[in-house]
């Protein structure tokens, strides 16, 4: 379990301060998969690097499986640090070194027995998928599969958590997709908790239990994952669900709608897309409702799909059909134009 507790991060640069993190507190619960989200410069890297204490908190608390590390001697610091992995958006692999030698080499300054460093990279190196790769360099394999040699060299330590810094950031959509495919394996299989950080919603999306959202040091939204992409509340999570424009009717389509009546959007969750609420809002109310545009949001468990309406009609009849819809657990969010 990672618990962070009130950290605070300053770097003094020339006469200047910059609070990278302001009094963050964050839990990651074993076996959780946890993301954080951010624009450039929200203090994500500085977070996830105060983690494993490669930046030392300016005040607070780093817990790991509730032993405070921040105030442990060099020597206890480095054990903890064996239980936790990490891998970068720019992989860290020694380009003069193979593969094999890429997972071997930091085995053997950690000490591992020889016979169990043979056997562990043979077997990480199967789970990542790269048995076959073994005599190759870095310089001959493509992104992802460098990206899947510095997980295999960071399960090779045998963690308990596993720390992503932006580790798909540079590879396109379909290897990303592999790679957070392998992160999902990773955590269901063998039980790695994985803490992440990211700029990129379908990360969080695909593989996070939950997400924190950064901003200007600070997490302003924090909650399971579902729930955020529900019903986002912070201005910069509606600013990563929605888009930075938010929820808008095309130009054409406001020109032409009727003017009475309310534009909605409508999300649903999970099982209760499949119900024909529209046909029955028509059919049970004075109402004529229209689709604008819609989608459906696959996250890790659960779908959400979100449907922009607008409901044509008298105000009275509208506003029961919007409370049928709130009464069948179907959030309802008025949409100003
Ligand atoms: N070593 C450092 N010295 C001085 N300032 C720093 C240092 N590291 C980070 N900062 C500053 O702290 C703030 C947060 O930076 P950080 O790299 O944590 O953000 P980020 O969300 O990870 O951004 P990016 O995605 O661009 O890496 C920024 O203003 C950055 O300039």
């Amino acid at each position: 379990m990672i618990s962070l507790q009130h950290v605070s991060k300053t770097f003094n640069v020339g006469k200047k301060t910059v609070e990278a993190l302001k009094d963050v507190s964050l839990t990651v619960q074993k076996g959780e998969i946890v993301g954080v989200i951010g624009y450039s410069g929200a203090g994500k890297s500085t977070l996830i690097r105060c983690v494993n204490l490669l930046e030392k908190p300016t005040t607070g608390k780093v817990l790991i499986n509730d032993v405070d590390i921040t105030s442990l001697n060099k020597k206890e610091l480095q054990k903890v640090r064996q239980k936790i992995g990490m891998i970068f958006q720019g992989y860290n692999l020694l380009k003069t070194a193979t593969v094999y030698e890429n997972i071997t080499i930091p085995l053997k300054l950690e000490g591992v027995p020889k016979q169990d460093i043979k056997k562990r990279a043979d077997k990480y190196l199967n789970i990542v998928g790269l048995s076959d790769k073994h005599h190759m360099y870095p310089n001959q394999l493509s992104g992802g599969q460098k990206q899947r040699v510095a997980i295999a060299r960071a399960l090779a330590h045998e963690p308990e958590i596993l720390l992503s810094d932006e580790a798909t950031s540079a590879l396109d959509p379909n290897t990303t997709e592999s790679i957070l495919d392998l992160l999902l394996q990773v955590n269901k299989e063998l039980g790695i908790t994985i803490f992440l950080i990211t700029h990129e919603l379908d990360v969080i999306k695909r593989i996070c239990d939950r997400v924190a959202v950064m901003q200007n040091g600070e997490i302003v939204e924090e909650g399971k994952v579902l729930d955020i992409f529900s019903n986002p509340k912070h201005l910069r999570t509606k600013q990563f669900v929605h888009g930075e424009s938010g929820i808008k009717v095309p130009e054409h389509f406001a020109e032409e709608l009727p003017k009475r009546g309310k534009i909605v959007t409508l999300t649903f969750i999970g099982d209760s897309s499949k119900d024909p609420f529209l046909a029955i809002l028509a059919k049970e109310f004075d109402v004529l409702p229209s689709i604008i545009a819609g989608g459906i949001d696959q996250l890790k468990d659960q779908s959400v799909g979100k449907l922009l309406v607008h409901i044509d009609g008298e105000t009275a009849e509208v506003n029961k059909s919007i409370q049928f819809l709130e009464e069948k657990n179907i959030l309802v969010e008025e949409v100003n134009q």
